[in-house]
């Protein structure tokens, strides 16, 4: 009785809450470069649960054949294949990249940047080759300079479609409504803030003003909540000390994005997530924002909305630390020897 209340359970309700597919009848091939870390594993785990998966393809520079075979005896139809890069992007739907080293204690995400920068490049040349128009979902840090690299690969590639590559913000998403349903004592399930500008630091822009159901926090409350979700990330670290960043919150929302990419792969309508992309809309050549999904990926940016003078302040403070870090990553393709 207990293994009901405690596991299966949250399971279903964790699939209802994923899709609203009976399963099976669709589904898309989606690969996960990175699939034996931290993130990889659970998020793994979470795509083999997904109903639109029907084919499952992990890539890893090791232990992928363990981390398959044991997924594989899940009794769901989604087929799982540990694949060497080329045959795991190969005509993926989805691809998803958790590859690369996470914090410690200490580091910005930006120290990343030398490590990462080579390993997503490279992943981002084989997708260019084998899968153009898969929708690439980027986790790995530094995201503010990771996804303009794939964009440059792509471009270079001659395969550059902004609508189709985002770099997942989707935690500070998930951060934002449970610590505000935390304030206010009610179910997080209930709570919807989005938020925009990109992911490290002062540029992640939670828009409390528009907040679902509307918050009324004095303007300290509302500093101190903007802080504590832009340095969520940095309060995992610390608690990990120094056994790196958040995994199973990242799986939880990279397996949320994914759902929604998907949903928007099949047609659904409204299908909302914010994300960070290639825009016109927020100052700088790439930013957060609430986006409508559809069968191509980025089917409407919805932009910045009305932002209250607070919120203003803070993407005037954002913008010239992402456009640093933008062209970072676009050098970095660029002058590459
Ligand atoms: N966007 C976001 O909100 C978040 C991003 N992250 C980032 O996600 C990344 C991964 O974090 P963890 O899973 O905790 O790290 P991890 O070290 O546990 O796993 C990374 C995996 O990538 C693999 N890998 C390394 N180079 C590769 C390559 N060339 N091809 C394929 N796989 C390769 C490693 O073998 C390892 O299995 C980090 O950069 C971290 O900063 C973490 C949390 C949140
Ligand atoms: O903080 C980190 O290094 C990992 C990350 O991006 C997050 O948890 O938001």
């Amino acid at each position: 009785m207990k293994i009901f209340s405690q596991v299966i359970k949250p399971f279903i309700h964790l699939c209802n809450r994923f899709s609203s597919c009976k399963g099976g009848e669709e589904g898309f091939k989606v690969a996960i470069a990175g699939a034996s870390g931290g993130i990889g594993q659970p998020l793994s785990m979470l795509m083999k649960m997904n109903p639109f998966v029907k084919e499952l393809s992990l890539f890893d520079l090791q232990h992928t054949p363990g981390v398959a075979a044991d997924l594989s005896h899940i009794e769901t139809l989604c087929k799982v294949g540990p694949d060497q890069i080329y045959k795991a992007l190969k005509d993926a739907n989805v691809i998803i990249v958790p590859a690369g080293v996470p914090r410690k204690p200490g580091m910005t995400r930006d120290d990343l940047f030398n490590v990462n920068a080579n390993i997503v490049k490279e992943l981002a040349e084989a997708a260019a080759e084998v899968a153009p128009k898969a929708l690439i979902a980027i986790i790995t840090n530094p995201v503010n300079s990771v996804v303009p690299i794939v964009c440059e690969v792509m471009k270079k590639a001659d395969k550059f479609d902004p609508k189709r590559i985002f770099g997942v913000t989707t935690l500070d998403i998930v951060r934002s409504n449970t610590f505000v349903a935390e304030a206010l004592k009610i179910n997080p399930k209930e709570v919807n803030v989005p938020v925009i500008g990109g992911h490290a630091g002062n540029t992640i822009i939670p828009l409390l003003s528009r907040s679902t159901p509307r918050v009324s926090f004095s303007d300290e409350q509302i500093i101190a909540m903007t802080k504590r979700i832009q340095n969520a990330g940095t309060e995992v670290v610390e608690a990990k000390a120094g056994a790196g960043s958040a995994t199973l919150s990242m799986a939880y929302a990279a397996a949320r994005f994914a759902n929604s990419l998907m949903r928007g792969l099949r047609g659904e309508q409204n299908v909302i997530e914010c994300s960070y992309v290639a825009s016109d809309c927020g100052g700088a050549s790439y930013f957060a924002t609430p986006l409508v999904l559809g069968k191509d990926g980025v089917k409407e940016n919805l932009g910045l909305g009305e932002l209250n003078d607070f919120e203003k302040k803070e993407v005037e403070a954002a913008i010239p630390v992402l456009i640093e870090n933008i062209q970072a990553g676009v050098d970095f393709v660029n002058n590459f020897k």
